[in-house]
């Protein structure tokens, strides 16, 4: 049993919203923090849990509802964990397609041996904006970075990301199973542990 019927998505991304829900299921009603507001939190943590919980008081402090933020990123092993944190303003703000080309354009010259890289998701969930007590989930989902984009689906990093276990970049992957697979999906599958759902 959820222990709240209401609960805010803290993320201005389409992407995570759209894999957030489906992986929530009807567990709980899933409000936007954009009904609220428009207006982005600074991300100034140092690390992916600093800037979830961030993420999530802001939400919840708007709302004055439970909230739960996502931080991910990609973190490549010969960029010594780059973009990490930054992942979103790699390319200045410039967006996902100016991001990837950065990306290929840093690891022009690394072999296929050292591209490996994961992407990592931190969940916070606060039941109000002061909570002295958030609950942190974390998931890791390792891969390699590809040489050029492949695939359609997902968003963000997905075209350059090789799933070994799946012979495949995580944008040839149908949602249903990205969603099984990824980094959030793991996150996920802690939180709801967590909550007993
Ligand atoms: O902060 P919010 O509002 O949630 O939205 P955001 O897009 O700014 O989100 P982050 O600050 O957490 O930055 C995440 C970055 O990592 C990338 N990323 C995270 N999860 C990903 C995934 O599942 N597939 C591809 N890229 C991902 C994504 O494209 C962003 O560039
Ligand atoms: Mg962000």
């Amino acid at each position: 049993m959820m222990p709240f019927p209401e609960l805010v998505l803290a993320s201005h991304n389409a992407g995570k919203l759209k894999e957030l829900q489906a992986m929530l299921g009807d567990a709980v009603r899933v409000r936007s923090v954009a009904e609220f507001s428009t207006v982005e939190p600074e991300e100034t943590g140092l690390s992916f849990v600093e800037n979830a919980i961030l993420k999530a008081r802001n939400a919840a402090r708007i709302s004055g509802l439970p909230a739960l933020a996502d931080d991910s990123g990609l973190a490549v092993d010969a960029l010594g964990g780059a973009p990490g944190i930054y992942s979103a303003r790699y390319a200045d703000g410039r967006g996902d397609a100016a991001n990837n080309a950065k990306l290929l354009d840093a690891l022009r010259e690394v072999p296929d041996a050292e591209r490996g890289a994961q992407f990592v998701c931190a969940l916070a969930l606060v039941r109000h904006a002061d909570d002295p007590l958030p609950i942190i989930c974390e998931g890791l989902w390792h891969g390699r970075i590809l040489h050029a984009a492949r695939g359609e689906h997902g968003f963000g990093y997905d075209p350059l990301f090789w799933v070994p276990e799946c012979d495949c970049s995580s944008a040839e992957l149908p949602a249903a199973q990205k969603n099984q697979l990824s980094h959030r999906a793991r996150a996920m599958a802690l939180l709801k542990q967590q909550l007993g759902i």
